[in-house]
């Protein structure tokens, strides 16, 4: 048996020890979970109700982690992954299980989440599926490393569950058929100029209207049912368009649904939810902290000639200031990063007051947190909506309807 690493805590397994173990459940990181006399191991690439054979590299505090050495017993789920790279590339986590199985998970988590950090039992909707399984992300981004003696080795992404070192990726079946055509390419003339970089560097390859473009400055055109919407490719912008129309359309159903009148877009961007939804409503107003963002959100709205729509290149608390729609006809979209809304704004969205708030997170961890807040703030939780943005992915983005209680 291989020597431990000097760190390594021997209970309750032996260093490499080899346990077999029946999968329960999976993390939301996409690990397998399985327990042996109550002591949870964590698996990757197993899937519940498997029984499988692992190894284990390391014992936490009050867990195991362990490498997946033999599935013995197959759950009806597992199906063959799409790619070369799954299992050792950290961009997908979900490729061994079916699409249909994959929304189920994600649903349930949701739910799971919901009911362990909130305390609440509530009913998820399905998860929707994405109208394009593969080949649907419009943007990657991967990195190599510095170069030695001149050579860029891998250009890819990091390996699963490591923060350093890169997985060569030539190819990603995830990413546009046009990415894909235009990856070997890049890939060639960055090594070519390798001997320019001393530090390692990110790529970019964001696909619009059939182009591919690498110049995060440059201008791309993005369209969503009749509206276009300009951006600079190296800034945000949801990188699933097949989904868009019915992720869009959701949000306008639920912002709409009480009669409010008015909308505040907080975290707008390039203006996606203020402008697809601009048309159900009176006034809209967006708020986004990139001033380049806001801007293009201006923009975009003169570009579709929409008129009620105004900006503000600002922290989103801000917008609360000298907001002047009526708190009980209007409804508050939130669409924050992944660490979810500041107290700041959480405190001012509570003191406005508004009829609907409809909360779009890519972590529903925090907006979970941030809907603890709410209710304490006079919320009613009313619909849960995950969308499959990310698929193949142990990503999601979640719609959730609030209402004064
Ligand atoms: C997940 S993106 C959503 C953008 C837009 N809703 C969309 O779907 O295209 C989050 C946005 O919040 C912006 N942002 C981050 N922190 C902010 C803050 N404190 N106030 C306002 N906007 C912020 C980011 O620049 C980014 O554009």
């Amino acid at each position: 048996m291989q020597r431990p690493p000097k760190k390594f805590h021997p209970h309750p397994f032996a260093y490499h020890q080899e346990i077999e173990l029946r999968i329960d459940a999976l993390s939301n990181l996409g690990i397998g979970i399985g327990r042996i006399d109550g002591w949870v191991v964590f698996v990757p690439f197993c899937l519940p109700g498997e029984l499988v054979k692992a190894r284990v590299f390391r014992n936490d505090k009050n867990c195991s982690q362990a490498d997946l050495i033999e599935v013995l017993e197959a759950a009806p789920e597992r199906t063959q992954p799409g790619c070369p790279l799954f299992g050792t590339c950290g961009g997908c986590q979900y490729q061994h299980l079916t699409y249909e199985a994959q929304l189920a998970w994600k649903t349930r988590q949701v739910g799971e989440l919901l009911q362990h950090m909130a305390g609440i039992e509530f009913p998820v909707e399905p998860c929707i599926a994405s109208p394009q399984v593969w080949n649907y992300r419009s943007k990657i981004t991967p990195h190599f490393d510095r170069p030695r003696d001149g050579v860029i080795e891998g250009i890819g992404f990091l390996p699963i569950g490591r923060r350093s070192g890169i997985i060569d990726v030539p190819q990603c079946p995830i990413a546009m058929a046009e990415i894909n055509a235009a990856l070997p390419r890049e890939r060639e003339s960055i090594r070519q100029r390798a001997k320019m970089f001393k530090k390692g560097a990110t790529l970019l390859l964001r696909a619009t209207e059939g182009k591919v473009e690498t110049n995060p400055n440059a201008v791309v055109t993005e369209h969503v049912g009749e509206l276009s919407f300009d951006f600079l490719a190296g800034d945000f912008f949801q990188n699933n368009p097949f989904i868009l129309p019915a992720f869009t359309g959701h949000a306008a159903a639920e912002a709409c649904a009480g009669g409010a009148k008015y909308l505040v877009d907080a975290y707008c961007g390039s203006g996606l939810f203020a402008l697809t939804l601009a048309k159900h409503f009176e006034k809209v107003a967006g708020v986004e902290v990139n001033e380049s963002a806001a801007d293009w959100a201006r923009r975009n709205a003169e570009t579709n000639g929409i008129t009620n729509a105004t900006f503000m290149a600002a922290s989103a608390e801000a917008i609360f200031a000298d907001i002047q729609f009526p708190a009980t006809e209007t409804a508050v979209l939130i669409d924050p990063p992944r660490k979810g809304c500041s107290p700041e704004f959480l405190e001012q969205l509570i003191a406005f007051a508004p009829a609907r708030v409809v909360y779009v997170s890519c972590d529903p961890a925090t907006q979970v947190r941030d809907l603890s807040i709410l209710q304490q703030g006079g919320f009613k939780l009313e619909k849960v909506q995950p969308f499959d943005l990310f698929p193949h992915t142990r990503h999601l983005e979640c719609v959730m309807t609030l209402t004064r209680a």
